[in-house]
């Protein structure tokens, strides 16, 4: 089976940098084109699907992957559930990867349910966002059915936002931070051979925020196998600089993803047409990460 790493590297090295665009639509923030007065939920769900389209018309020759945030989808219950896979499939049509970003996790036995209602679809999400917080066998149902399925997974390690340093930044008795533990947790369990692509990465990857550039260095040496899906690029703060530190000296380890930067180009471009200033915005970013990779 093409493991989940390796089709990515694949699709990052075509289209010149391991970049994602995150689709997080918020109706209030659609081109107006799209917006009607007094929409019901019906009417937002249409227009989210008619924006996430154009969206992925205008990314997919600039990125090698998309990534969808399921609670913009998942607030308008069954028809923004069905949206959101009508949309995974379209931007597997059009050659992308995508990401589904829910961040599932519970005991065992709950897991089981989540990963087999996420992953076992082929013609779902390439892979998912998941929470490390519950302990590797919280995670263990959903690396097993990955491993069948050729799927990803990226387990939050060290989150991009503020409140996470309480928790992740804590330090142990042992000397490791939290975050650093966590980062040991999905070291070890994603180390198994059956999990471990051609390219060397485990199909259990990890979430570190762009925003914790001091953090990335140790987590980097303590998760070798691990792809980093690193988010809080563009809208949060991060910056090119600082996710030097996530990728390998091989220039591979990371997927740097922003959402609100692209997704929202339009509102502060003087291009008219709204796919042409998010394609614009999408290259930007593809162009960022290249040139940090030279
Ligand atoms: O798992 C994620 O993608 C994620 C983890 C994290 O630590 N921080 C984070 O912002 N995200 C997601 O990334 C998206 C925000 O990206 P921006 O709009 O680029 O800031 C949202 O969908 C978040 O849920």
């Amino acid at each position: 089976m093409n493991a989940f790493t390796d089709r990515f590297l694949a699709a990052a090295d075509d289209k010149g940098a391991p970049v994602c665009v995150g689709l997080d639509p918020v109706y209030e923030r659609l081109p107006a084109s799209l917006q009607q007065r007094a929409a019901d939920a019906g009417a937002r769900v249409h227009a989210i699907h008619s924006f996430c389209q154009g969206v992925l018309e205008a990314v997919a020759d600039h990125v090698p992957a998309v990534k969808f945030q399921a609670a913009c989808f998942e607030r308008y219950r069954a028809p923004g559930f069905a949206v959101l896979f009508e949309l995974i499939q379209q931007a597997r049509e059009l050659g992308l990867i995508v990401i589904l970003d829910a961040k599932r996790g519970d005991i065992g036995t709950s897991s089981a349910h989540y990963a087999v209602g996420l992953l076992a679809d082929p013609q779902g999400p390439d892979a998912l966002t998941v929470n490390a917080y519950l302990g590797a066998d919280g995670l263990e149902p959903f690396t097993d059915l990955a491993a069948v399925e050729g799927k990803g997974l990226f387990a939050l390690v060290r989150t991009s936002n503020p409140g996470g340093d309480a928790i992740q930044g804590l330090t142990l008795t042992d000397g490791r931070t939290v975050g650093e533990a966590v980062a040991d947790v999905v070291a070890d369990l994603g180390k198994r051979d059956t999990y471990i692509g051609d390219r060397g990465y485990s199909l259990l990857g990890a979430v570190v925020g762009a925003t914790k550039p001091a953090d990335a260095k140790s987590l980097r040496d303590r998760m070798p196998e691990q792809l980093f899906l690193v988010p809080g690029f563009g809208a949060q703060g991060g910056t090119a600089d600082d996710v030097r530190a996530c990728f390998k000296p091989d220039r591979t380890g990371a997927i740097v993803t922003a959402s609100r930067s692209v997704l929202y180009a339009y509102e502060k471009s003087d291009v008219a047409d709204w796919q042409t200033a998010i394609a614009t915005a999408a290259g930007d970013l593809n162009q960022q990460i290249a040139d940090i990779l030279k």
